[in-house]
């Protein structure tokens, strides 16, 4: 394993019943690199986030984190080692405040056993750095969808990650959110974060990552930088023909 690959991923399997999730897939994270994870519906993408995670276990493979392979342990272990996620659909505790919501991702999620009062001071930092402070007292539920997904990566950031994995951050969302959230991610990028997004808004994902790793029927169709990507025939028959943003 290379000096700066921070993540590593080595002909991971993965099946449900006969379904076959993942058929061998393998990538590297370099530090610092932003990583972008696409490919249509049911490629496997979220599947492998899982298994990097810690929630699925592969049934053949592994997975390096920092030269350790972590591929048995579980996601609380991944998570106090660095590695921290967002969720597709964010599912915040609704009846508590914003800054609550950080706090709790600051106090279980650092590797190091902190009190609550320094929980809370990395909580009121993280929602200035990602712009939700005004909504600090709010309660969640409260938030717009936008706000959702901000508070999503303020809960991630709460764990002091070294590798931040995105789950589709900006979907749904009006195109001043989307510009406003990736100039977040690379702010969060050049805090010295390593990212591997998975994303279907092409502008956003092609916009901010350093390469592309496209995933197709559990396999992995392609790699390389996003101008190569945009221009693969296979990727542009299998998903990017469908994408009328994608080079734009
Ligand atoms: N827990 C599960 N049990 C059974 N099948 C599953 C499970 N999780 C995923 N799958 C199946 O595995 C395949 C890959 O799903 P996955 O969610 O990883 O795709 P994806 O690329 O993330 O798709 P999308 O872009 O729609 O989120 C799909 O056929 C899906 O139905």
């Amino acid at each position: 394993m290379s000096q700066n690959i921070i993540l590593q991923v080595d002909e991971v399997w993965k099946t449900f019943g006969g379904l076959v999730a993942l058929g061998g897939v393998s990538l590297k994270l370099h530090q610092n690199e932003i990583l972008g994870l696409i490919g249509p519906n049911g490629a496997g993408k979220t599947t492998l986030f899982n298994v990097i995670a810690g929630a699925f276990r592969p049934d053949r493979g592994t997975v390096i984190f920092k030269h350790e392979n972590i591929t048995g342990l579980k996601p609380n272990r991944r998570c106090h080692l660095g590695i921290s996620r967002t969720f597709q659909i964010p599912k915040p505790f609704l009846d508590m405040s914003v800054l609550d919501n950080v706090v709790v991702g600051a106090y279980f999620g650092s590797a190091r056993r902190i009190g609550i009062e320094a929980a809370r001071d990395a909580a009121v930092e993280i929602l200035n750095f990602v712009g939700l402070d005004k909504q600090k007292d709010y309660p969640a539920k409260n938030l717009t969808i936008g706000e959702r997904k901000k508070l999503e990566l303020c809960r991630a950031l709460a764990a002091k990650p070294d590798v931040l994995l995105l789950d589709e951050v900006v979907g749904g969302l009006h195109s001043s959110e989307v510009k406003e959230i990736m100039e977040v991610i690379k702010r969060i990028n050049q805090s010295g974060v390593a990212i591997l997004m998975i994303e279907h808004v092409m502008k956003a994902v092609m916009g901010v990552s350093q390469r592309i790793v496209v995933l197709q029927y559990g396999k992995k169709l392609a790699e390389g930088t996003p101008d190569e990507i945009v221009q693969n025939e296979e990727v542009i028959a299998a998903y990017l023909g469908g994408k009328r943003d994608a080079a734009s």
